[in-house]
């Protein structure tokens, strides 16, 4: 390995040379960005394959790595806040999960296809499935503290899954509401992953979806399907988060009955740290909330990284009945601080409304140049434009109906029956009304929904919660007299008609 000369006029390239099983970690400051080309070599970043000579850009503070297997050489431009070489990383642990995930999915797949057509099977294949015993596909749960590195294992696992060459399709459910996988923060979501997700930008850690990207990431986008909690926090509503992850469960298993590889891929399950926090006023929820897991997505291994305690209470409670592995967690992870996470939230939101401008680093040569068009990689995707035009729109109160789960609307108590008390269950779906003051609407992230049942008598209360997440949008402008307001959208569809359920989430300019 050698290191790149700091003296070095940082507008130029210059060359790390990795040994096998190293890897060269990087974490950019605000505003800064950063390319990197392979030159020679084998490399991947969180699993995904680096293309020899093209050129990958890095922007918003992303924090990544570039692993080798076998030893390469990169060529970098740019200036990030740290960079090094470690030769201490868990890839080989990683890697051997993956080969142990891998077997579950051959295993279950040609189990699947004797089942499907046993006529045509050869004899081959009929004593391998008869020696091979029951099969069953990896549902993987990773489990894990703040900063341990559960996203990027998440990752690297699905990332590895996608290119072992069977066109395996495993889907990433992303049960963490500060993260949001590839739809928004406050969504939980469950997204089939057909090829390796690129690291580009935090803002887009587990991809891009389809309703966000622009045009020309159309080739990566991802189809996500998910519910909107609407908070980051998981103990802000625990029983709705309960109520979205066995509703997630239902929609995965539903999507799998006719889809055999779908359901040899298995998936894997991104949790909030939370979850593994043992102590705290709201511990106890986390419990039930990794059963609720366990049991919608019908869990058969538990990944610990690098927990002891947590490995060991999962072991005494769930390790008769499934694998539970601890594994290590990599000295690369970054400890993300608090205002970090909230300009990351930021970089999402925007992303979707906007798409991403990239100022690439100080020396960095376009690929090609026209004269409106600049074009370099992102992600591995060529480029033309990254910019969306959102529309804002003025519409009427009356066009949208707009729904908050489990907290009082602002109706004074006067308003309430005479000795009524204000108690609302945490799962009832209450009608937000923008005329009224304090609404909590103007500046609000909102998810629209798919439209509730046109049947009356298919309708029942808590309807809202079980329906999916379209989209989101923004409340830029209240204007109360006029019973108006100004709606910030990626699309310039029409929103009469709609519905839309508002969280915590506040737009920042
Ligand atoms: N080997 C590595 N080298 C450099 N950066 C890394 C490495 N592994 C992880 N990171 C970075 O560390 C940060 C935290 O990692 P990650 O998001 O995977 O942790 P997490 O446990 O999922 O966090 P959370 O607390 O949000 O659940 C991310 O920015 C990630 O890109």
């Amino acid at each position: 390995m050698s290191g790149a000369d700091n003296s070095q006029d940082r507008a130029h390239p210059r060359e790390w040379v990795l040994n096998a099983e190293t890897e060269y970690r990087f974490e950019l400051d605000i505003g800064t960005s950063f390319a990197i080309k392979l030159i020679r070599g084998q490399a991947e970043i969180f699993g995904a394959e680096l293309v020899e000579g093209k050129t990958y850009l890095f922007y918003e503070e992303c924090k990544a790595a570039v692993y080798t297997w076998i030893g390469c050489t990169i060529e970098v431009i740019g200036q990030p806040s740290t960079e090094y070489v470690s030769e201490e990383t868990p890839m080989a642990a990683y890697a051997n999960v993956h080969l142990a995930l891998e077997a579950m999915r051959v295993k279950t797949l040609l189990h699947a296809q004797i089942a499907a057509s046993p006529d045509t099977a050869s004899p081959e294949d009929l004593q391998e499935d008869a020696e091979n015993g029951p099969s069953d596909s990896p549902r993987v749960l990773i489990l894990g503290p703040e900063n341990s590195g559960k996203t990027t294992l998440t990752k690297i696992l699905l990332n590895y899954a996608t290119r072992a060459g069977q066109d395996w399709c495993p889907i990433l459910v992303n049960v963490d509401p500060n993260e949001g996988g590839p739809m928004l923060p406050g969504t939980l979501s469950a997204t089939p992953i057909p090829s390796p997700i690129q690291t580009s930008t935090p803002a887009h850690t587990l991809g891009a979806s389809a309703t966000s990207a622009p045009t020309h990431m159309a080739s990566n986008a991802l189809l996500p399907f998910g519910y909107w909690y609407g908070h980051a926090e998981t103990k802000r509503n625990p029983l709705l988060m309960d109520r979205l992850i066995r509703n997630l469960g239902e929609n995965v298993w539903d999507r799998w009955d006719a889809d055999i590889i779908g359901r040899s891929s298995g998936l894997i399950v991104d949790t909030p740290g939370s979850f593994a926090a043992s102590s705290g006023a709201h511990s106890d929820h986390r419990q039930s909330l990794i059963k609720a897991c366990i049991d919608a997505f019908r869990i058969n291994v538990i990944l610990i990284v690098g927990h002891e305690k947590l490995n060991v209470e999962m072991q005494r409670a769930y390790g008769n009945k499934l694998s539970v592995i601890k594994i290590p967690k990599s000295g690369g992870v970054v400890e993300l601080d608090a205002l970090y996470r909230a300009r990351v939230q930021k970089y999402q939101m925007h992303s979707y409304m906007y798409g991403e401008r990239v100022t690439p680093p100080p020396g960095m040569p376009p690929i090609s140049s026209t004269q409106s068009t600049i074009r370099y990689l992102v992600g591995g995707e060529q480029s033309t434009d990254m910019t969306l035009a959102p529309s804002s729109a003025v519409v009427n109160f009356s066009d949208l109906a707009i729904w908050r789960i489990g907290e009082e609307t602002m109706a004074p108590t006067s308003a309430l029956p005479i000795g009524a008390t204000r108690v609302v269950s945490e799962m009832q779906p209450l009608p937000v009304d923008p005329a009224q003051a304090g609404s909590g609407l103007y500046n609000a992230v909102l998810a629209l929904i798919a439209p509730p049942n046109p049947d009356d008598t298919e309708r029942y209360d808590e309807e809202i919660l079980d329906l999916n997440v379209l989209g989101f949008i923004v409340v830029t402008a209240l204007d109360i007299p006029n019973k108006r307001m100004t709606i910030l959208s990626p699309s310039q569809g029409s929103l009469s008609g709609r519905t839309a359920i508002v969280g915590s989430f506040e737009w920042q300019e």
